[in-house]
């Protein structure tokens, strides 16, 4: 193809790009006087017109964002269809290249020009499956797929696929070789971007996929699992926004790492309601970022830690007062040890929570008390039992004693009397071994929770129900003060409308479809946190049992199922790798291959001729540094350091300094999901030996590199 065809290409699609971008300026200013005019309606004052207002500038400033946020790539697709697969409603009015066909751009939004021709089709729409799902052995009515490229509103690039050579006409130009590719190859900024441009079939059919029930998506290493995840929040919103955008859809991640790599994604698809948490985050108020050591993590996430909680939380309060003596009359009524355990029992056996239950708690003591004076006192003396109630819960000593006895529990407080090893003992007899609960009483941090503990804190909310707190009512966005009910600026009345809009509860637990990614490394427990979050969701689970943490993968299915539920299930496998280059994937798949030689993995469709460099050093603080510098020397993107996990502020101090824009020291179990450049990992045979499944650990951390990738470690791994 020559220059000249390249050129006039190019610029045949930098006009059509150019009318793109006069109607999207177009349509933002009248979005901003749909806004305007929805304010002037607060004028007339009365509440239906309030209401009116509400939902025009809600909308019309969403629009506006839309506009504002899709700007850039906006166009990146177009389909020249031949007589089979004219549509009408979807075709841009230019001239097509096929005789009887038509044309149809793709973009990140849908766009109509003046007279509702369609100038942008939505890539989610069904109109743009084409782009993704057309193969030459099934076309879809396609002749030439065209990617265009763009930067600030210049067409850089154009890749075509001619699938239907026989009905493409004499004329028609085909450019480049393949879109994938051409994008492959570019450097990784520091967050994950979309790919909208590029989805392969493959993943379309997992994003597509119809959102009852559960859709498992399985694929090795950076087969576009995630990428998938976080598009197909995207469709789910296009497709049934009603359901989704009032219901909540949840993207749960790993860490907060990772939570940060991916979060522009969907704003960069013009979506930012789905709420996206790491497993640290999803319990209102905490804030976990520190993992557990293995061998703990696995006590933390078994099934069996419910046997634990549960007890715990039925159990005496520690240093709680063993008796209740009141002077009455005359006459001593009392409680003691054993008369106050049968009535925690009674009480709990009623079936209310414990934190609900303390009137229940307190009517049973005064019962029992009421009939020791009946007993005690002669008849003339008596009260009634509506009588004797107030007239002993008023009193000091008694509201002292419920204090104690029957506190408030909340759950951080019920975890930390796990670090009682005696205690622990008792709750966990039966249940844990005692290495288990050696290991369990020790590693609880009362202020300062990990990751594993937040999924034993839900359980422990759960057991104990809510502190009964008066719930704050719900702000009114226009109450600016008592009785004005307008805000100050332009952009607080868009953000208020806009945040109300989609407003949810911290603790929000009715979400209409929640995605887990990585769902490998959920344990049982964090299963049953996330279950809580989606009694009636509909499901994705995305994962990679290859690169599992979790030791026992049975138990951890059962909990899955368990907070899935029987929904019905479709699968989908995802087969090639786009991250790695083919010389670092068989770097990592020796590593797997060695425990599970008969693993199918990923075809790693990019080779760069560049081998992996491993080095076995005696110091290995200065080699680190040293690898560390000619990685960022090498790529333009970003550097990896990944560590053994309790080694990573060791070594991010060895590489303070080197690249703070570009370099990322990580834990290797933090390091799921991520993606660099280049990629260092440090003492390799120490993450291999970090626990029984270690081996995986280390196959994670050797496939998060694109470009280059290097080993440093005391011994060979
Ligand atoms: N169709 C595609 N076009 C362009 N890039 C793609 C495509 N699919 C995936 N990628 C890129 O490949 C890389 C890996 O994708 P992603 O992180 O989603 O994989 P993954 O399966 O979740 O990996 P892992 O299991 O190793 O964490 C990302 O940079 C992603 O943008």
């Amino acid at each position: 193809m020559s220059d000249a065809v390249r050129e006039s290409e190019i610029a045949a699609e930098q006009a059509y790009l150019d009318r793109v971008y006069v109607r999207l300026d177009q349509l933002r200013v009248s979005a901003a006087e749909v806004e305007k005019a929805g304010y002037s309606l607060a004028r007339v004052g009365n509440f239906g017109a309030l209401v009116e207002r509400d939902a025009m500038v809600y909308h019309a400033a969403r629009r506006r964002r839309a506009l504002e946020s899709e700007h850039d790539g906006l166009v990146f697709g177009r389909l020249d269809l031949g007589p089979d697969g004219v549509s009408g409603a979807d075709a841009a009015a230019v001239e097509p290249a096929v005789p009887d066909g038509e044309v149809r751009y793709i973009g990140r939004l849908g766009l109509r020009d003046e007279s509702y021709d369609s100038l942008v089709v939505d890539w989610r729409a069904p109109a743009a499956a084409p782009f993704y799902r057309a193969t030459p052995a099934d076309r879809m009515g396609v002749v030439r797929r065209r990617s265009i490229r763009s930067t600030n509103e210049k067409v850089v690039s154009i890749e075509d696929d001619l699938l239907d050579p026989a009905g493409a006409p004499e004329s028609m130009a085909v450019i480049g070789d393949g879109a994938l590719l051409a994008n492959l190859s570019r450097a990784t900024g520091r967050g994950m971007k979309d790919i909208v441009a590029t989805i392969q079939r493959e993943q379309d059919d997992a994003i597509r996929s119809p959102a009852s029930g559960v859709t498992v998506v399985r694929g090795g290493p950076g087969t576009g699992k995630t990428a998938v995840a976080l598009h197909r929040a995207a469709y789910l919103l296009y497709a049934d926004r009603n359901r989704y955008e009032s219901g909540g859809v949840l993207v749960v991640g790993p860490s907060d790492v990772f939570v940060g790599y991916v979060s522009r994604v969907l704003p960069s698809l013009g979506e930012d309601t789905a709420t996206l948490r790491s497993l640290g985050q999803l319990v209102e108020g905490v804030q976990a970022t520190r993992h557990e050591p293995p061998e703990v993590a696995a006590v933390k996430g078994t099934l069996r830690m419910q046997r634990v909680l549960a007890r715990a939380a039925r159990a005496p309060v520690p240093d709680s007062p063993d008796r209740l003596r009141i002077l009455y009359r005359g006459e001593l009524l009392s409680l003691d040890k054993p008369a106050l355990d049968d009535l925690r029992r009674t009480v709990l056996n009623l079936g209310v929570k414990r934190n609900a239950a303390r009137a229940k708690a307190a009517g049973h003591v005064l019962d029992t008390l009421w009939r020791q004076s009946v007993e005690l006192l002669p008849s003339s003396r008596q009260q009634h039992r509506e009588e004797f109630a107030p007239d002993i819960a008023e009193r000091p000593e008694f509201i002292q004693f419920m204090r104690g006895w029957w506190p408030v529990l909340r759950p951080a407080g019920v975890l930390g009397w796990l670090t009682d090893r005696r205690r622990l003992s008792r709750w966990a007899n039966g249940v844990l071994s005692n290495r288990e609960i050696a290991t369990l009483s020790g590693s609880i941090r009362p202020d300062d929770p990990s990751v594993e503990d937040v999924a034993l804190l839900d359980e422990l909310h759960e057991l104990l129900g809510d502190p009964p707190v008066r719930r704050r009512p719900p702000r009114d966005p226009f109450q600016v003060a008592e009785g004005v009910r307008e805000v100050t600026t332009y952009a607080d009345r868009m953000a208020a409308a806009r945040a109300r809009a989609v407003e949810r509860p911290e603790d929000y637990r009715d979400y209409a479809h929640i995605i887990v990614d990585e769902s490998q490394d959920v344990s049982p427990m964090q299963w049953r946190m996330i279950g809580r979050r989606g009694p009636h969701a509909t499901w994705t689970i995305v994962g990679d049992p290859a690169q599992a943490a979790w030791a026992d993968p049975a138990e951890a299915e059962r909990a899955m199922d368990g907070a899935v539920g029987t929904r019905r299930r479709s699968g989908f496998t995802l087969t090639t790798n786009y991250r790695n280059s083919a010389e670092i994937f068989a770097t990592a798949a020796r590593v797997i291959r060695q425990a599970q030689p008969d693993i199918e993995l990923p075809t790693a469709v990019r080779s760069s001729g560049v081998a992996p460099v491993e080095r076995v050093v005696e110091d290995l603080e200065p080699a680190v540094r040293e690898a560390a510098q000619a990685l960022l020397d090498q790529v333009e993107g970003t550097v990896g350091v990944i560590t053994p996990t309790g080694r990573r502020d060791e070594v991010a101090k060895w590489v303070d300094g080197l690249g703070p824009e570009r370099l990322q020291t990580v834990g290797a179990l933090d390091s799921k999901g991520m993606e660099y450049d280049g990629v260092l990992v440090v003492e390799p045979a120490d993450i291999r030996a970090e626990s029984a499944t270690g081996f995986r650990t280390l196959y994670v951390a050797l496939s998060r590199a694109t470009q280059r990738l290097t080993t440093v470690g005391t011994r060979p791994y």
